[in-house]
């Protein structure tokens, strides 16, 4: 017999204990971004790894997207994909990030061409992206939900940039600027659909995982840049 579902709070804490105990922030490696410990080699992997991420996530959303039934839903969630992509050349997320790479002196052609991606980024990436093509709607839009934490580390990595890796010229520095606003609006256009949709406690259980499954993703992500850029 199913478990009786719980309340929306109840529902609510548990999804936001998730990345509260698991996000990648709490990554060894993250923690020395933030101390001012990396090296240029060790930042300049990370931003090189990242990429591959970053140019993913517009096409997590076509999958999310393509599972949503209204145009009221589908208008909000295609706003992710122009942040990313922009709606003319040279404007956009990953362009954002290829003007971070090339801050941080490196070659925009070598960011595009993914050589230099370890295995370990490219299997959690896929993960991530094939949880949003083969997943319910909520586990993929619950998935999403690591924004939840996003803005505040925003915030403390703009922060340790400036104070710590003044090599970097400040204008890399938009893109984390701009996921500020971005990350707030999706998480909480996010968190809205997902109490919504969940009706039992099956719904509520695989949205909790799905989240789970993603603060992997990005911790595995962290592990794979830490162990190759040691
Ligand atoms: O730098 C980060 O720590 C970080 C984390 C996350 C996240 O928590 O998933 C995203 C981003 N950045 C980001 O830039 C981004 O565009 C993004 C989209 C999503 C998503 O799951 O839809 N997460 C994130």
């Amino acid at each position: 017999m199913n478990s009786r579902p719980w309340t929306a709070a109840e529902f609510e804490a548990r999804l936001r204990a998730v990345p509260e105990h698991a996000y990648h922030d709490r990554h060894p490696f993250n923690v020395r971004m933030h101390e001012g410990t990396l090296t240029p080699e060790q930042i300049r992997g990370w931003i090189l790894n990242r990429f591959h991420y970053q140019r993913h996530i517009p096409i997590k959303d076509a999958y999310v997207l393509a599972k949503l039934d209204t145009p009221e839903l589908r208008r909000m969630w295609v706003r992710r994909i122009h942040d990313h992509d922009g709606r003319r050349p040279g404007e956009g997320g990953i362009e954002r990030w290829l003007r971070l790479g090339e801050a941080a002196g490196l070659d925009r052609k070598e960011l595009l061409s993914g050589e230099g991606v370890l295995p370990g980024v490219r299997l959690a990436v896929e993960g991530y992206v094939n949880l949003c093509r083969l997943g319910s709607p909520i586990e993929a839009v619950a998935a999403s939900l690591t924004e939840l934490s996003a803005p505040g580390l925003m915030r403390t990595r703009i922060d340790a940039f400036e104070r710590h890796y003044t090599w970097i010229s400040p204008d890399g520095l938009r893109y984390f600027q701009n996921r500020i606003f971005q990350g707030g609006q999706d998480s909480g256009e996010a968190l809205t659909l997902v109490l919504q949709w969940a009706r039992d406690r099956t719904d509520q259980e695989k949205a909790v995982a799905a989240l789970a499954y993603k603060c992997d993703v990005l911790w595995s992500l962290l592990d794979a840049v830490d162990r190759e850029y040691r």
